[in-house]
């Protein structure tokens, strides 16, 4: 039996006698039926007390067959032979992690928080991988080489190598590879398959097998290993993969016992063992080395994503005494001492240098919390797969299921295209994505990871392996908590003390004197620019709606460029990046580099994106030399990025972007302008709910914010806008721009829907005449959707269709994205509509707004009352709300806007 819940107490763990001689076991109390039942104590026995070592109560608890005896009246449970007990099983601990944990605690912390160098070994170990997968696929050895070589071009060129050199150390490396393969092994029979995605709702584990063979996991490696045995940690890593093997085969069998389903032997291949020269090396040289895989080793496995487990939970720090590593062979030594010196932590290894100030470390302290919340949610996110049924996960619009296959083809270099018929349902999912595709069930059935083509009637996905594809899920991704962290750790331990002076409140920004005039008819976008070109240490650009941010942003860029400065421009959303550089384009300027994914940058700036397939040493010099290179924040941290430096740092979009994630755009210049609004759509938090008030603020607020209540002489408004009619804006500026927002032109001002070509506005009813109206259907809300208001949505739409404003002039924001779908049922085609979030730096002639809500608000529908700002600034020549006048008027805010509405 299973046995499942939270921890409510821990005994120490004792020594007792048995029959069968002495033996070990703790007494934990757990609440089985996850919290639900009544609390119950269960043994754990002989090393099992390891974990129960590392176990604290509000921790989760799983024990796989439990023995279950009565005695005395009450029911006991115990671990017997074959239980095994899992610590937090929906925390996904990755594989990778676990080897280097066994290696050193302290290592799998120093690796998570400065994340992965660019260096040549990682980069050719990558290599060499993929040529693996494309041997196994059945590839032509010295193509695959070719075409892996040129595709890691420019990592390869920042690292000053050259591809005809690498091509034939990779060769080397996949000799070993090829000569193994060739022993007769890979035929139809001999079930091979390469990188295998693997997720364990089970033992909470994921990761990628290189490839499996026969049901049994086979790993590469890219060194030289003469011991006869496999190195530990790569055995270690290989049962892993072993014990998700025969979870998956157990599911597919539908045995109840996983561990008893896994392979018993897997194999590593120290491709390194085949470049070596016999002479001068002794030992065991053959690169492939088998051993054989007990349930003993399965348990220590477990029990050693346990630990990791449990450090995660309670968020504490390794000090490597966890390990008997020595520390004297270490490589990491040198790195470890000094992280331990500067955040003043305990090490095994020992600490050098100074520390960071206490502000500092506060700083990182709050922040390191923070993120690691954050990363709990996305752990939430993975559980969802299993913990969800396919229809629940649809209706999170977390997955397309229902999907009819069509057909499947191999693609040149063995991977395959998948089509399937959709049904019509939207998602999160976007073209471009990598997601998980399945035959039903994303863990329990057959499962790729696929990268997303085309979605619509027809879905087309490619994936290494063909499979039935009935349904796509969002696959959740940790690279935004791991860049946030590794931001974090560069601002604080890499950058020199004079830049981080500004942050800490030590120092006051400073600027230099210059009187030069960039823009002549707008005095606050003149002063924004002159203050970014002026600005030793950062300056703050704050632009309300349609106040021309992007424009000004563009003279600055340039501005900055006729001076002689590099500089990085970045925003958080591909389309910003996009929009400034088009803005750029605009005011005759085009010498800059687009860095971004294929299908992450606009058709219009592809012909500007940096190919990263190529001759090294041609794209590398490209990116290098270019004067602006424009990417997201999100792509700053990136380990290419990581490498570049810049004299200035525009970050668009500031206002929206959490700390650490403007700290990875800003970690790269010496100086930096933030462009933004705090009185639009703040950060997006995941883990809002779990934060206490601390945390959220820390992420959920930018620094642009920060730093604009800090150093408001830093800072300038731009206060004329060129989108809204008066009427329209008069709202906005008067509740959350003080009164200060103006239209910049009298024309801005007095715009009316007569303007635009073939609009009468005779054609309208009385009441949509006006340039703000408010509509109340009387409508009763149904959970987040209100039918009466849809209805009334749609009858404003027609109206205004019907007195000749085109269909892509009209806009429709709702709070919900059920409304969303509600209205999109009945909305003729070409009008948008969407939540607030993807309406956010856009505009439209006509907005329609719906509150949905109706009896007495509990909180701002909108989220935040910034979301409404963003919903009511929308517009250029009218606005209509829709929502019940009495619902609304019950919070002062709102019933300001009815007021004024009305
Ligand atoms: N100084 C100026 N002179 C003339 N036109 C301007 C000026 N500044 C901005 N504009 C025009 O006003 C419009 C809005 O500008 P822009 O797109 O830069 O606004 P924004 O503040 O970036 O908008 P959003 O609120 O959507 O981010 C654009 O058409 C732009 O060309």
């Amino acid at each position: 039996m299973q046995l499942r819940g939270p921890v409510v107490a821990v005994d120490e763990p004792r020594t007792v006698q048995t029959s069968n001689g002495q033996s070990d076991l703790a007494e934990v109390t757990v609440r089985p039926d996850d919290g639900r039942a009544d609390p119950v104590t269960v043994t754990l026995w002989g090393k099992w007390t390891e974990t129960a070592d590392v176990l604290a109560p509000g921790m989760e608890l799983l024990v796989i067959d439990a023995q279950e005896k009565e005695f005395k009246g009450e029911i006991q449970y115990s671990t017997g032979r074959d239980s095994m007990v899992v610590v937090e099983p929906d925390f996904l601990v990755d594989v990778t992690d676990i080897r280097s944990w066994v290696q050193c605690p302290r290592m799998y912390y120093l690796n998570k928080l400065a994340g992965l160098p660019l260096a040549y070994p990682v980069v050719k170990g990558t290599i060499v991988h993929e040529v693996f997968g494309d041997l196994l696929r059945g590839r032509d050895l010295d193509e695959s080489v070719d075409e892996r070589v040129a595709e890691a071009g420019l990592e390869l060129g920042l690292l000053d190598r050259d591809a005809a050199s690498v091509a034939e150390e990779v060769r080397q490396n996949a000799s070993a590879i090829e000569g193994w393969l060739n022993q007769g092994t890979l035929t139809e029979e001999d079930q091979w398959r390469s990188e295998q995605t693997l997720v364990s709702e089970t033992y909470g584990l994921k990761g990628r097998a290189d490839a499996v063979r026969r049901g049994s996991p086979v790993e590469l490696k890219t060194g030289k290993n003469t011991n006869r045995e496999p190195r530990f940690q790569d055995k270690v890593q290989a049962a892993c993969y072993a014990l998700m093997l025969g979870e998956g085969e157990a599911h597919a069998t539908e045995q109840a016992t996983h561990a008893s389903a896994a392979p018993d032997t897997g194999t590593l291949l120290y491709t390194k063992n085949a470049a070596v020269e016999r002479t001068e090396e002794t030992g065991d040289l053959s690169p492939a080395k088998d051993f054989s895989i007990g349930p003993g080793f399965l348990k220590y496995v477990v029990r050693t994503r346990n630990e990791i487990a449990a450090m995660e939970a309670d968020m504490s720090v390794p000090t490597g005494y966890e390990a008997d590593a020595k520390c004297e062979y270490c490589f990491e030594q040198d790195t470890c001492m000094a992280v331990s010196g500067r955040l003043e932590q305990e090490s095994k290894a020992g600490q050098v240098g100074r520390a960071i100030p206490d502000e500092e470390q506060d700083y990182f302290k709050r922040f390191y919390r923070a993120i690691e919340t954050e990363r709990r949610a996305v752990h939430r996110e993975y559980a969802k797969l299993w913990r969800q049924n396919a229809d629940e996960r649809a209706e999170d619009d977390r997955a397309l299921i229902g999907l009819e296959p069509l057909d499947e083809r191999e693609l040149d270099g063995g991977r395959w295209e998948l089509r399937a018929a959709g049904t019509g349902a939207v998602s999160k999912i976007r073209e471009g994505d990598v997601v998980l595709a399945s035959d039903g069930h994303p863990i329990r059935g057959k499962a790729e990871l696929a990268r997303v083509k085309q979605l619509g009637e027809e879905i087309v996905v490619t994936t290494d392996e063909p499979l039935d594809l009935r349904r796509l899920d969002v696959y959740p991704s940790e690279i935004g908590v791991d860049r946030m962290l590794t931001a974090l750790h560069d601002a604080l331990l890499k950058q020199p003390a004079e830049q981080k002076d500004v942050l800490f409140d030590r120092r006051d920004p400073e600027f230099r004197a210059d009187d030069t005039t960039y823009i002549d008819n707008n005095e606050a976008q003149n002063e924004a620019v002159s203050l970014a070109v002026r600005a030793e240490d950062f300056a703050l650009v704050h632009g309300p709606p349609g106040t021309g941010k992007t424009y000004t942003l563009a003279r600055t860029v340039r501005a900055l460029v006729e001076q002689g400065e590099r500089v990085l421009l970045t925003a958080f959303t591909n389309r910003a990046v996009d929009n400034a550089l088009e803005a750029l384009r605009e005011q005759g300027f085009d010498d800059f580099l687009r860095v971004g994914t294929e299908t992450g940058v606009h058709q219009d700036m592809q012909e500007f994106r940096l190919k990263e397939r190529g001759d090294p040493s041609a794209i590398s010099t490209e990116l290098r030399e270019a004067s602006v290179v424009a990417a997201t924040t999100a792509s700053c941290g990136s380990t290419v990025m990581r490498e570049q430096e810049f004299d200035v740092a525009i970050v668009d979009e500031a206002g929206q972007i959490t700390e650490p994630g403007a700290l990875a755009a800003i970690n790269l210049a010496e100086r930096f302008v933030l462009v933004g609004d705090h009185q639009q759509l703040p950060p997006v938090v995941q883990a809002e709910d779990e934060m206490d008030g601390d945390d959220t603020a820390d992420l959920g607020s930018s620094l642009f914010e920060r730093l604009i209540e800090a150093h408001p002489e830093a800072s300038v408004m731009l206060d004329r806008q060129y989108r809204m009619a008066q009427r329209i804006q008069a709202f906005a500026s008067r509740e959350f721009y003080d009164g200060q927002l103006r239209p910049a032109t009298g024309e801005v001002a007095a715009q009316r829907l007569t303007d635009l070509p073939g609009v009468s506005l005779d054609a309208l009813p009385a009441h949509l005449q006006d340039s703000v109206a408010f509509v109340d259907p009387d409508g009763r809300a149904r959970g987040n959707t209100n039918p009466d208001e849809a209805d009334a949505v749609v009858e404003t739409i027609e109206s205004f269709r019907a007195a000749g404003v085109e269909a892509d002039e009209i806009g429709v924001i709702a709070p919900y994205r059920a409304q969303v779908a509600e209205i999109n049922k009945r909305a003729p085609d070409g009008v948008t509509v969407d939540t607030v979030d993807r309406f956010q730096g856009s505009s439209k002639e006509v907005i329609v707004v719906s509150f949905v809500a109706t009896g007495s608000l509990d909180g701002p529908i909108f989220e935040d009352y910034r979301r409404i700002n963003v919903a009511l600034t929308r517009a250029k020549k009218s606005l209509v709300l829709v929502g019940d006048a009495d619902a609304l008027s019950t919070d002062s805010v709102y019933g300001r806007m009815v007021e004024w509405a009305r």
